[in-house]
């Protein structure tokens, strides 16, 4: 082993996040240049405010790097994958504090989180060897000299190409006398589907189109400018932009090319440009709600309107909700019902059959996966994050998890809900029994322990709960019946779709 290995074994670590990790692929291959590191506190807020580092370079959205308090005085880091493998050293420039956002700030665009930040340059230790697709992740430099200076047209997508993109994408290329690059964009979560449908319509593209995912985590704003940023980077001069402000055509690094409008003409039964069709022969596309919904029920999907394969791809990333993967998480003080009603519905479940049905039970869970953890909030978090984790997996294959911890932060549930969404569907369910009744119930006894101090950090009583306001379903249980109660959530899955009677 040599010294440098020796001297970096002795390096503290630190995992980012999934986002992070993306961003530091994308800094350590180039297609961030002109950045080569994460940003520190000036140049993240005049990147917010006016799409420029405070050199005056034009990039458009903060890349920054959030770390634990603890590590905020190293003056290196060893950044790994989940796994713990090292990928790039962190040369410390700068820690720095996101402050928290005004109690009356506007909520959109979401404010970035607050805490500790560590800017400065990355350099490579490995590239990451594993993914789905690694073989297509061709680096940025060998790209451009793939396209060696012709004009190249990107498209940056991160849905998959149908027919009507198709046929703009081949006119514009050839207007343009370009090749055409595909940038499927790769956020959180599986994208392989993404991927395999961009494949898939390759013959439907010119000859010489080339294919290159890029893990580029989506951002709340200035998306175009992000994409024809990393676009120019892997050496396009063009990039096909259907809408775009004067604005975004000045900040852009290359050029910004809109497409002629097209439809689809049920006179000749072909997608041509709007222009040449008797508007009474223009068909309408369906929209992504229309989409979402012939996914949802399991309907066909039209072939004038995508190819069969993108269809198969389409179905098998959204099948019908009777076959997806769904969570229905249960949330409400101790007592409300939580455990009645998660056991009732997974009973109901397994009678009808069909459906896998796992049980995550807030005290069983507390008794094996979180064994030891408190109920302090650190812990709380920690439980209902392995919850959600393990939620999403079984959402993931397909199968229908019932949890029902109290998961008291709205916070920590948003977060188990963005981790499931990313797998499949999620039903959260407000156990909303007010705390007298629960009290009243107090079938451990606990609230009595709890108002005569014995136990402390009591939910309700000397903890916080936070009701959710994004509830699919709101169920007092005073004054129900627990199999009224059950029936109710069992109807909502039912008229979602995600249970199929008769
Ligand atoms: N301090 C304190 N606060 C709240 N609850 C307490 C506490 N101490 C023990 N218990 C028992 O633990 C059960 C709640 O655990 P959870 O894992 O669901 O809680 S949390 O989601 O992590 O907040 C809860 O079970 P349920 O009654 O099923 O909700 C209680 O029986
Ligand atoms: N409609 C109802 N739904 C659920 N529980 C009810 C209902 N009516 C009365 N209960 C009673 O309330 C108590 C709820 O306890 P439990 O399900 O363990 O709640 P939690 O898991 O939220 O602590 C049980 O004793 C249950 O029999």
């Amino acid at each position: 082993m040599t010294t440098e290995t020796g001297e970096l074994r002795d390096l503290p670590t630190l995992t980012p996040g999934p986002a992070e990790l993306a961003d530091l692929e994308l800094l350590l291959n180039g297609a961030f240049q002109p950045l080569t590191g994460f940003l520190g506190a000036v140049d993240a807020a005049t990147v917010a405010a006016a799409g420029r580092l405070s050199d005056g370079t034009p990039w458009p959205v903060p890349v920054t790097l959030a770390v634990p308090e603890d590590l905020v005085k190293e003056e290196r880091l060893i950044l790994t994958d989940p796994e713990g493998v090292p990928l790039a050293v962190l040369t410390a420039a700068e820690a720095w504090k996101e402050p928290a956002p005004a109690p009356d700030a506007d909520p959109l665009p979401e404010p970035a989180p607050s805490g500790w930040r560590m800017a400065g340059p990355v350099t490579p230790l490995r590239t990451p060897e594993h993914g789905p697709f690694r073989g297509l992740r061709v680096p940025p430099d060998e790209v451009r000299l793939e396209l060696a200076g012709a004009p190249a047209l990107a498209v940056a997508t991160r849905t998959p190409l149908h027919r009507r993109q198709l046929g703009q994408l081949r006119q514009l290329a050839e207007k343009l006398g370009a090749r055409v690059l595909v940038l499927p964009l790769l956020g959180e979560g599986g994208h392989d589907a993404l991927v395999r449908a961009v494949l898939s319509v390759r013959r439907e593209l010119p000859g010489d189109a080339l294919v290159v995912p890029v893990p580029l985590a989506e951002r709340h704003g200035r998306e175009l400018l992000l994409t024809a940023h990393v676009a120019a980077a892997y050496g396009a001069t063009h990039l096909f932009a259907p809408s775009f402000t004067a604005a975004d055509e000045e900040a852009a690094p290359l050029t910004l090319a809109a497409p002629e409008p097209w439809a689809f003409d049920e006179s000749l039964d072909v997608w041509r440009p709007t222009a040449k069709i008797d508007p009474d022969d223009v068909r309408d596309e369906p929209t992504d709600e229309e989409l979402a919904d012939l996914l949802d029920r399991g309907e066909e999907i039209p072939e004038w309107f995508t190819t069969p394969a993108v269809a198969e791809e389409l179905r098998r990333a959204h099948p019908p909700r009777h076959r997806r993967g769904v969570t229905v998480f249960f949330t409400g003080l101790s007592g409300s019902g939580k455990s009645t009603l998660a056991r009732g519905l997974s009973d109901m479940l397994v009678e009808r059959g069909g459906r896998t049905v796992t049980l995550l039970d807030g005290d069983v869970v507390r008794r094996l996966l979180s064994a030891g953890l408190t109920f302090s909030r650190e812990d709380r978090d920690l439980n209902i994050r392995r919850i959600g984790y393990v939620a999403a997996e079984i959402t993931r294959h397909g199968g229908v998890a019932v949890c029902a911890p109290i998961a008291p932060y709205t916070a920590t549930r948003a977060e188990v809900r963005r981790m499931v969404e990313a797998a499949g569907d999620f039903v959260l369910v407000h156990v909303s029994t007010p705390l007298a009744e629960c009290e009243r119930r107090d079938r451990k006894g606990l609230y009595a322990k709890a108002r005569a101090g014995v136990i402390p950090e009591f939910t309700g009583i000397s903890d916080p709960y936070e009701a959710p306001e994004d509830a699919d379903l709101t169920i007092d249980t005073s004054g129900l019946s627990p199999h009224d109660a059950v029936t109710r959530v069992f109807d909502h899955l039912v008229a979602g779709g995600w249970v199929r009677t008769g």
